[in-house]
C-alpha cells in the first residue's frame, strides 16, 4: 500500500506561510500540487474580475428555497383526506312532505314529516351529504347487521352550528327503527354531561313515535341506577348481552365503568358508533377509553381463536345459536333457518365510525387510534369564491377551519387594568346581551361577576327606581350539577342576560337565542377560539364575537389569527376615552371599595407592614408584589 509519508504529505498540503504568500496568485486558489498542473487555470468568462491582482468574485451559493408551510403539509397526506368531499356551506335541499318523493333526501315519509313538525324544512349542507352516504337507497345496505359488507367509516368537518348533530341523529333513527328487538345499536360519545343532555333531546324529538329507547350514562346519577335504566337481565350471564335502550348517549368515563363493571353491558351489537367533538375527546387518554371502546365492539380472541382453528373446534353451545349474539361474535356461520355449518367465513363487525368535529384533528397517530374502515372524510367550507376543494384541503391539512357565514368578529386592545371598564362598554354602550362570555378560569367567572354586579349597583344608585340592572350569573365548575342545569335553564328562558363561563361550555352548547360571544380572557389557542366564537351565529343566524386583548398579549393573539388566516377577518374596535368617561365613575368607586374592603380584611386577618414597607400576616411576610395589594 502506498502510504505517502511525511515529505509527499508537505507537498500535497502547502505551508500556512507558503499560502499566504501566494494569496493574491489565482493558481493558489486550487488545492492541489502545483507540479500536477501543466498550465494555468483559466477563469470562466462568467466569473468577473474586478481588479487584477486581487480574488476574483464568485456568485455567492444560494440555496433553494424552503418549502412552505403548506407544501410540508401535503406531504405523505392520508389518501382518503386527498379524497375529501368537499361541500360548500351555502347548499340545502328542500325536505318534501308527504308522497313518495324523498327529493333526494333518502329520508322515509315519516322522517321527513317529522323534520316539518320540528320547524325543519331544508337540510342544511353537511346533512345534505350525509344523509344519502349513510342512508343508502339499497335497503340491505341499510340493514342492522353488515357482517359481509360492512359500511366505510365517516369523519365529518364542518363549522360549529352547522347542523352536524341532525347529520348524524336522523340516519341513527331512520335505521334502527326497523329493529324489532331492543339491543345497544348505537352509542354517541360526547366530552360533557350538557352535551350528553343536548343530544338526547335531539334523538328524542327526532325519534318521538317510533318506539326507540334512549338513554344516557354521565355519572350524574348513581352507578347502579344507571345500571338499571340500562340493562334488563344482569342475573345470568348473556353471550350476546342484554339492553333496554337502543341508543345511548354517554361521557368516555361512564362508558369505561360500564364497559369493564356492569354485567350484560355488551357493544357487540353496535350499528353506529358516534364520536362528537372528534379531537376533543381524541385528545383524553383517560383510561385509554377509545382502545377499550373499540375492542369491545369487536369479537374476543377467544372467537376469533375458534375461527383459526380448524380442528380443535369446541361443540357449541345452545345458547351460541340464540339470536342475540351478534353475527361477527358467532365463531361459526350460522342462521336460524339453516343451523351450524361450521364453515369458517370473513365476518366484520356492523360498527360504523363517524366523527364529527368543527375542528377535526389532522392528527395521523390520533386517527390511527381509531381504526377506521376507508374512511371517507366530508368537509364543510366556506362558500367565499376564493374559497375552492382545493383550498378546502389545505385549509384542513393546515388546521385553518372554517367559521360560520354570519358571524361578524370584534377584538378590542386594551389596558389589563382597564379591561372590566371595556367589558360594561360593550354591554352598556353595544347592547352585548344575550350573550356568554368567556374568562380563563372558574375564580375569574366569579370575580368578573361581582365586579359587574357592583358595577350596576352603583349605576342604579344613581338612577331612580326604574333602572332595571342586568342580570348577570356565573356558570362553572364551582356549581353543583342541580344548580348548573337550573342557571342553563333560566338563560335560555332570557331570565340571565349574560353567562359568564370558564370553556366547559365552549363546545357544542347550542341556544338559539345567544347573539354575542365575548372572550374577556384571549383563548390559549385556535381551536377553543372556533368553539367560544362558535356559539353564536349558529344555524345561519347573526351573531357578534367579541375579543378583549390586554396589550400584551395583542401579538401572540394576532399571530394565532394569522397562522390560522383569519386575522382580516377579525375587526379591530377602537374606543375613545369619552366613549368611556360616563362609566369610568362607577367603576372607579368599585375600585376605591374595593381597595379599602380587601385592607380591611387583611387587617382584621392581622396584616401588619413592616418597616421595610412589606406586609406580614401571622408572622409570615407576603410576597413583594402584595404591597400593591391586588385588585
Ligand atoms: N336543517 C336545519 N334547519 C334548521 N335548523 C337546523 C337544521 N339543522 C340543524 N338545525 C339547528 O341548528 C342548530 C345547530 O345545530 P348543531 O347543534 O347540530 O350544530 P353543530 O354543527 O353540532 O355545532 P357545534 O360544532 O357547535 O357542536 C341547532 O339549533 C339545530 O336545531
Amino acid at each position: 500500500m502506498d502510504v505517502p509519508h511525511e515529505g509527499s504529505q508537505k507537498s500535497l498540503k502547502p505551508s500556512k506561510k507558503r499560502q499566504k504568500v501566494e494569496a493574491g496568485r489565482e493558481e493558489t486558489l486550487m488545492d492541489v500540487d502545483e507540479e500536477q498542473v501543466p498550465t494555468r487555470l483559466s477563469i470562466p468568462p462568467s466569473v468577473p474580475i474586478t481588479n487584477p491582482g486581487t480574488l476574483p468574485l464568485f456568485p455567492l451559493p444560494t440555496l433553494p428555497d424552503f418549502p412552505s408551510r403548506r407544501d410540508l403539509a401535503l406531504q405523505g397526506l392520508d389518501q382518503a383526506l386527498v379524497d375529501a368531499e368537499f361541500i360548500d356551506s351555502s347548499t340545502s335541499l328542500p325536505v318534501p312532505l308527504g308522497g313518495d318523493d324523498d327529493g333526494g333526501t333518502n329520508l322515509s315519509e315519516r322522517s321527513r314529516k317529522r323534520l316539518h313538525e320540528l320547524g325543519i324544512a331544508h337540510l342544511f349542507a353537511v346533512q345534505t351529504s350525509l344523509l344519502p352516504f349513510l342512508l343508502p337507497k339499497n335497503s340491505r345496505k341499510r340493514a342492522l347487521y353488515c357482517t359481509y359488507s360492512p359500511p366505510r367509516d365517516v369523519c365529518v368537518s364542518a363549522p360549529t352550528g352547522s347542523g352536524k348533530t341532525l347529520a348524524y341523529v336522523l340516519p341513527i333513527v331512520e335505521i334502527l327503527s326497523s329493529r324489532i328487538v331492543t339491543r345497544l345499536r348505537a352509542l354517541v360519545v360526547l366530552p360533557t354531561r350538557d352535551l350528553v343532555n343536548q343530544v338526547k333531546e335531539t334523538f328524542e324529538a327526532v325519534a318521538k313515535g317510533r318506539g326507540l329507547r334512549i338513554g344516557t350514562a354521565t355519572g350524574q346519577h348513581s352507578f347502579s341506577h344507571e345500571q338499571s335504566q340500562l340493562i334488563a337481565d344482569r342475573s345470568v350471564n348473556l353471550q350476546g348481552g342484554s339492553s333496554k335502550v337502543d341508543v345511548l348517549i354517554c361521557t368516555p368515563g361512564r362508558l369505561i365503568d360500564h364497559i369493564t363493571d356492569t354485567p350484560n353491558f355488551s357493544l357487540q351489537h353496535l350499528r353506529f358508533l358516534v364520536i362528537d367533538e372528534a379531537d376533543r375527546l381524541l385528545a383524553q387518554s383517560f383510561q385509554d377509553w377509545l382502545a377499550q371502546v373499540l375492542s369491545a365492539t369487536r369479537p374476543s380472541k377467544a372467537v376469533r381463536g375458534n375461527l383459526s382453528g380448524s380442528l380443535d373446534f369446541v361443540t357449541p353451545s345452545p345458547i351460541l345459536y340464540h339470536n342475540a349474539i351478534a353475527p361477527a361474535f358467532h365463531p361459526f356461520h350460522c342462521s336460524i333457518l339453516d343451523g351450524p355449518n361450521y364453515i369458517y367465513e370473513q365476518k366484520e363487525t356492523s360498527c360504523q365510525k363517524l366523527l364529527f368535529s368543527a375542528t377535526l384533528t389532522r392528527d395521523p397517530s390520533k386517527i390511527a387510534g381509531l381504526e377506521l374502515r376507508d374512511p371517507k372524510y366530508f368537509v364543510i367550507h366556506s362558500s367565499r369564491p376564493e374559497k375552492n376543494a382545493s383550498s378546502g384541503l389545505l385549509d384542513i391539512v393546515m388546521e385553518q377551519f372554517t367559521m360560520p357565514e354570519s358571524l361578524t368578529e370584534h377584538m378590542i386592545v386594551c389596558e389589563s387594568s382597564q379591561k372590566p371598564l371595556y367589558f360594561f362598554y360593550l354591554v352598556r354602550e353595544h347592547s352585548v346581551l344575550n350573550c356568554l362570555v368567556f374568562t380563563k378560569s372558574a375564580e375569574s367567572t366569579t370575580r368578573l361577576v361581582r365586579l359587574f354586579e357592583y358595577f350596576e349597583q352603583s349605576r342604579a344608585n344613581n338612577h331612580d327606581g326604574s333602572y332595571k340592572p342586568i342580570v348577570i350569573r356565573p356558570y362553572s365548575s364551582d356549581l353543583g350539577a342541580a344548580e348548573r342545569k337550573s342557571v342553563l335553564e333560566k338563560f335560555k328562558a332570557q331570565e340571565i342576560q349574560i353567562l359568564v363561563c370558564s370553556d366547559l361550555i365552549s363546545r357544542g352548547i347550542d341556544i338559539q337565542h345567544v347573539s354575542h360571544v365575548v372572550s374577556y380572557d384571549v383563548p390559549v389557542d385556535i381551536r377553543k377560539y372556533v368553539h367560544r366564537v362558535g356559539r353564536t351565529a349558529r344555524a345561519g343566524r347573526h351573531g357578534d364575537a367579541w375579543t378583549l386583548v390586554e396589550e400584551q398579549e395583542a401579538r401572540y393573539f394576532k399571530n394565532m389569527l394569522k397562522d390560522a388566516d383569519h386575522l382580516d377577518k377579525v375587526r379591530r374596535l377602537r374606543v375613545l376615552d369619552k366613549n368611556l368617561s360616563s362609566l369610568l365613575p362607577h367603576y372607579e368607586v368599585y375600585l376605591s371599595d374595593r381597595f379599602c374592603a380587601k385592607l380591611m380584611l387583611f387587617i382584621v386577618e392581622g396584616l401588619r407592614i413592616t418597616q421595610g414597607g412589606l406586609f406580614e400576616m401571622r408572622g409570615k411576610l407576603l410576597p413583594r408584589h402584595y404591597t400593591c395589594l391586588r385588585l
